[in-house]
């Protein structure tokens, strides 16, 4: 990855100076969503460029050995390796970006990664995702694990309680320390928007992480009721700008929970270029959380490549 975002001490008159004006960020959010997305062959380069951006997840309460194991396998080929030969792309190394798991399933991600050669990043949700109410200590302890296990990123949830009562600086001073415990690993902080209330509060808390020294900041765990929208997205890469203006660092952007179709990837591939710019157009600094868009990608590829849509047995791994 990039340079690392080391963060800076807490500016609260920044924070507590923020305004949003919601109309404005509605009728964005809309302007956006009604940009034309690429067609043809320019679309499927675009679809390419999705996948190699998906944090490739599975959150569930079954997960085993072997479907964390099925995981890792798709997120080194996540596209049939025929239709990359197809499009001429079979030898660019087309892989997600990485896969995320629990923390209890770090150990066999790596595993079989490892295993296989390959050197995706695994990333691991923690500190009592997706609620984050368990006690400071044990959170802190969750991150040292998935850490020692091998996990190299971390995707830590905030602490909504402090976010809703306005306790920004301790807010602060939790990531700060989440930060420390992730070490090397790169640190994506889940805002969990569906339960801020305002986007003011979702500016803040953008902000606020991004000053703890967050990689990135990732809208939802795909637990809430509201996970990533586009006005949302569209506060946090304002916030994203405005602290890259004023700092000259770049933080990451990952929308996560409920993303499903290639035709959403597109429109979150469109959002970034026109908001953030082609530099944020990379895994290094956006990410798709998603356990089932992959496989729709998949098959909007094979129609571009052989002009129908599969048959469910031929993409088993979607
Ligand atoms: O961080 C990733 C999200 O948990 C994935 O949510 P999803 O299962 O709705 O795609």
């Amino acid at each position: 990855m990039a340079d690392r975002n080391p963060g800076m001490d807490l500016d609260l008159e920044w924070v507590s100076g923020v305004r949003v004006n919601t109309q404005a960020v509605l009728k964005r959010a809309q302007q956006v969503q009604g940009r034309k997305v690429a067609k043809k062959e320019w679309q499927a380069a675009w679809l390419l460029k999705a996948a190699t951006c998906i944090d490739l997840t599975t959150l569930s309460g079954d997960d085993t050995p072997s479907n964390v194991h099925r995981l890792c396998m798709k997120a080194m080929q996540p596209i049939r390796y025929d239709l990359l030969q197809s499009m001429g792309m079979h030898d660019k190394d087309i892989t997600t970006a990485a896969v995320c798991v629990y923390p209890s399933r770090v150990a066999d991600a790596v595993k079989s990664l490892k295993a296989a050669n390959s050197c995706i990043p695994v990333a691991s949700v923690a500190t009592g995702f997706p609620a984050g109410q368990t006690p400071l200590k044990t959170r802190l302890e969750e991150v040292r694990m998935a850490v020692e296990d091998g996990a190299t990123e971390i995707d830590i949830v905030i602490n909504r309680t402090l976010a809703l009562t306005g306790q920004w600086a301790g807010l602060y001073e939790e990531i700060r320390q989440f930060r420390e415990a992730c070490g090397d690993a790169h640190m994506k902080t889940i805002l969990a928007v569906g339960e801020l209330g305002t986007f003011t509060n979702v500016y803040k808390a953008s902000l606020v992480s991004m000053m703890a020294g967050s990689d990135f900041i990732k809208t939802s765990t795909g637990k809430e009721s509201v996970n990533a929208t586009y006005p949302v997205a569209i506060v946090m890469v304002r916030a994203i700008r405005d602290y890259y203006r004023k700092t000259d660092h770049k933080v990451g952007f990952k929308p996560a929970g409920g993303i499903r179709t290639a035709q959403e990837a597109l429109v979150w591939l469109v959002l970034m270029k026109v908001e953030l710019g082609d530099q944020w157009l990379t895994p290094h600094l956006f990410r798709l959380g998603a356990s089932s868009l992959l496989g729709d990608i998949e098959r909007q590829i094979y129609h571009y490549v052989t002009g129908r849509y599969p048959a469910y047995h031929e993409l088993p791994m979607a």
